[in-house]
């Protein structure tokens, strides 16, 4: 299996949209549909999900989560994280899309009444230490233990090394997509992402892309 950072991914994920010219809606549409997949074949209980989305492409892949539950006629709520007239041009387009569909914003997230949690706030874009008020947050929903499903990446850990940014939301199990990425192998990352489903969205690699970490077969079991 191969393993690639945050950066390998970034430049994987620039070189699909900005080289080859496959729209980021469609990325992020396909991304949307993987994680589907997974809720749908998982035994998770389904009665209230709750979708926490940020400002980026991360955010933007947990609103198109979102309207395809709402649209399967499940019980959701979509709750942002920060400030929405910030977010990225690719949020901003799902969220004119729900608007559209019905499917309206929660201000406010109730923990306690979700059954399941899709964490969508921070995936391979994370450069930095959490803000504190989402320290505090994601603290809260740790103690309360409820079954998380992370986008990409546990929100807070570092996709590149596997260190905790602050704080970092426990999954469950996490769809990351395209390549398994090094962090949610290693060190804290690994045991915080739970189980690790990747998943195929389209993504395409450079034909002359190096990684910083060798290929390993499936049963290598060297360091
Ligand atoms: N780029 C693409 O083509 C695709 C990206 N996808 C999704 O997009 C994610 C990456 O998206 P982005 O690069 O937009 O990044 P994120 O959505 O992970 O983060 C958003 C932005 O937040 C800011 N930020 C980072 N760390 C912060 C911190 N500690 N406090 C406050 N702000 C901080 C950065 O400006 C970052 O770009 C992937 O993990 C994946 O889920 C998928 O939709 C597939 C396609
Ligand atoms: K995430």
């Amino acid at each position: 299996m191969q393993l690639v950072t945050a950066a390998e991914m970034q430049k994987i994920d620039n070189y699909t949209v900005e080289t080859i010219g496959m729209p980021q809606d469609v990325l992020i549409e396909r991304a949307a549909m993987a994680v589907l997949e997974v809720i749908g074949a998982g035994h998770f209980n389904l009665e209230h999900i709750l979708v926490l989305a940020g400002l980026g492409n991360n955010g933007a892949d947990g609103v198109a989560i979102a309207r395809l539950l709402y649209a399967q006629g499940f019980n959701v709520s979509l709750q942002f994280v920060g400030n929405v007239a910030r977010a990225k041009d690719t949020v901003q387009r799902q969220l004119a899309i729900i608007e559209k569909h019905g499917l309206v914003r929660a201000e406010k997230s109730d923990f306690n009444q979700a059954t399941l949690i899709i964490d969508a706030i921070f995936g391979t874009g994370l450069n930095n230490i959490l803000p504190e008020g989402l320290q505090k947050m994601i603290k809260a929903a740790n103690h309360i233990e409820k079954a998380v499903i992370a986008v990409d990446t546990p929100t807070g850990i570092d996709a590149t090394t596997g260190e905790v940014r602050g704080a970092a939301l426990k999954a469950h199990t996490t769809v990351t997509f395209g390549y398994n990425k090094i962090g949610l192998t290693q060190k804290v990352g690994g045991y915080l992402s739970g189980h690790v489903v990747v998943k195929d969205i389209g993504l395409l690699t450079p034909a002359d892309m190096t990684f910083s970490q060798p290929e390993r077969l499936e049963n290598d079991t060297t360091d």
